[in-house]
């Protein structure tokens, strides 16, 4: 499978053109880096601190290189999101997206586009995050009338969006199971302390030094309270999930995957 990455240079870019340059099913054929930076032109392996020369390119220039790739994976900016979207588009390539911060227009763009292309997007491609979603259903469904709902999730100084991506989707999963729309019943934050609704889910974000992911589901009750958590250590295991997501697109005709088809869940 040939495969492009967006953004080589990012925490999330250079992992998975580490991960890609160690896989047998994967070739890199280039790396995609905005406009004006000095590391264009440069060896992707290079760039990517793989350890070695992959003898691709890193270039300004997605259209250029474009049909030399099966799938493009793309952990980039919103921005850059869309663009990389239209183009898979116009060649007919598949495209895995995993950059997060998208509001409902940028998300029903990648469904439309599913109609023509491989279309996979995941707002985490942790294998135990995309586990722990299971969970978060199980207990609403057991526990929905009989505890508040609150995510607190943290991340690094530098992550441009808020809420995180995996946390809007833990929150849509659990106000499914709730039988509601997360729009009607997501509270950001507890500024003015006004006192709790029943049946919202309450949003908190940390940004803080170099902390990779943190996501923790509190379930309240009376006199007790069940917690689930993941953390990663680092990002290593959403770039091998990433490679994953693209491995499974080889071959796939048109249409919208998850990570859940990927794993099986
Ligand atoms: N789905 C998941 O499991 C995960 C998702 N993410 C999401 O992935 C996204 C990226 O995160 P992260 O790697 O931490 O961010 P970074 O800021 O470290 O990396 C973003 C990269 O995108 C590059 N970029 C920006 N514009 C373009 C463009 N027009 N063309 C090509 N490349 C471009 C930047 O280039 P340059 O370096 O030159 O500025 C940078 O290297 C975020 O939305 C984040 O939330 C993150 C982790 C896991
Ligand atoms: O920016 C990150 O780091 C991450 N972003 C994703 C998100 O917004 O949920 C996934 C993971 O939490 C890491």
């Amino acid at each position: 499978m040939k495969v492009i990455v967006m953004g080589p240079r990012g925490k999330m870019g250079k992992l998975i053109t580490q991960v890609a340059a160690q896989r047998e099913d994967m070739e890199l054929v280039a790396g995609v880096a905005p406009k004006g930076r000095d590391y264009i032109g440069t060896d992707l392996g290079t760039a990517a601190m793989v350890g070695r020369e992959l003898g691709v390119p890193v270039t300004d220039d997605l259209a250029s290189v474009i049909d030399d790739c099966d799938v493009i994976i793309d952990f980039s900016t919103k921005e850059a999101a869309m663009e990389v979207l239209d183009l898979a588009v116009a060649h007919g390539k598949a495209l895995v997206c995993g950059t997060t911060g998208f509001g409902p227009e940028e998300m029903n763009r990648f469904r439309e586009a599913s109609e023509k292309i491989p279309m996979l997007y995941a707002a985490n491609t942790s294998k135990m995050v995309n586990v722990m979603n299971k969970l978060l259903e199980m207990v609403v469904n057991i526990l929905k009338d009989d505890v508040d709902v609150e995510i607190l999730e943290m991340h690094d100084q530098w992550k441009k969006d808020a809420p995180s991506g995996t946390s809007k989707e833990m929150g849509e999963i659990m106000a499914h199971a709730m039988g509601k729309e997360l729009s009607d019943i997501a509270v950001y934050g507890r500024e003015g302390a006004s006192p709790r609704v029943p049946g919202t889910i309450g949003y908190h974000s940390l940004r803080a030094g170099n902390i990779p992911s943190s996501h923790t589901v509190f379930f309240g009750g009376m006199g007790e309270r069940l917690e689930i958590t993941h953390h990663s250590y680092n990002w290593e295991c959403f770039a091998r999930g990433a490679c994953d997501c693209a491995a499974y697109l080889a071959g796939k005709p048109a249409g919208f995957y998850t990570i859940q088809d990927v794993l099986g869940l």
